[in-house]
């Protein structure tokens, strides 16, 4: 079995007396694609929160490398997570190649300047996601797709052990989606990400946790995580589902106008 980089035990988090997640259990093995799925409100960005220690559980463990979270100094915390978030954060007055180089900072001391292999990494990275021609342009001038690529060089930079993406392809269109997530892998990182696009998640993850109301409904391959009964369950539509004919992992068709019943969905055959 491959080498464990992150171990969730017994973890929950209740706010005003409301129970966000409840004893949400995993582990993200060394090189794998960890996607997390679940409807609106199930409770993936606080996981995630938690994670890069945004959120301080109520209880239960997180350790990465064995090691408790809490006893990580912040520096070395960068070292090995690096966060992708949700909504583009504002960075204003910064070029697209400075924002990148901010990577750097937690491999710099205070006094270091980056060096020629630095700045090739910085270029490096920029080619990788697309935005070469774009290093000198505004960050804050780039198209929501663009940050979003912009943040995901960043974090290559950034170098970690383990990558943290708060749906990542939500401003992509269909090639990025697919480009930005075949290069996410292909870099060898333990990646855990927040995914809506059930056919995407199944194509490019590796296991999917599958959460609802908080809790972990079901853990697994694809095959084992996307099937109808689980999908009408949670979700709340009524699909088909197939081998994809190139992957041959789950393939989903949705129905339209029906609601499972309390019998289920409807017999499509
Ligand atoms: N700081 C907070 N205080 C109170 N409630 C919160 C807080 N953060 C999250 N919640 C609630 O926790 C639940 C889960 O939210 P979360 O953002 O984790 O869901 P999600 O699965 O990422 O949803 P989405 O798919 O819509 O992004 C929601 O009901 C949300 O309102």
């Amino acid at each position: 079995m491959s080498e464990s980089v992150l171990d969730v035990n017994h973890l929950f988090w209740q706010v005003d007396n409301k129970t966000i997640l409840a004893d949400i259990h995993f582990s993200l093995p060394k090189g794998q694609m960890l996607g997390l799925i679940g409807p609106n409100g199930a409770g993936k960005s606080s996981l995630l929160r938690c994670l890069y220690r945004y959120i301080v559980p109520t209880s239960g463990d997180i350790e990465i490398f064995s090691k408790p979270i809490s006893e990580y100094s912040s520096k070395l915390l960068a070292q090995n997570i690096a966060v992708v978030q949700q909504d583009t954060p504002h960075y204003f007055d910064m070029t697209t190649e400075q924002l990148v180089a901010m990577g750097l900072t937690p491999h710099k001391g205070l006094f270091d300047s980056n060096t020629a292999q630095d700045r090739e990494r910085v270029v490096s990275a920029l080619t990788k996601v697309g935005l070469q021609q774009k290093a000198q342009q505004q960050y804050e001038l780039l198209s929501g797709g663009e940050k979003q690529r912009a943040l995901i060089a960043r974090a290559i930079v950034q170098q970690p052990h383990i990558l943290i993406l708060d749906e990542p392809t939500n401003h992509l269109d269909i090639r990025y989606q697919i480009q930005i997530l075949e290069l996410v892998k292909s870099l060898g990182i333990s990646v855990i990400a927040s995914i809506h696009d059930l056919n995407l998640a199944s194509a490019m993850c590796d296991k999917l946790l599958l959460l609802d109301q908080g809790r972990l409904i079901a853990k697994g391959t694809p095959t084992e995580v996307l099937t109808e009964r689980q999908i009408s369950e949670v979700f709340g539509v009524c699909c088909d589902i197939n081998l994809h004919p190139q992957h041959g992992k789950p393939l989903i068709s949705y129905f339209y106008g029906y609601q499972p019943s309390p019998k289920g969905c409807p017999d499509h055959d």
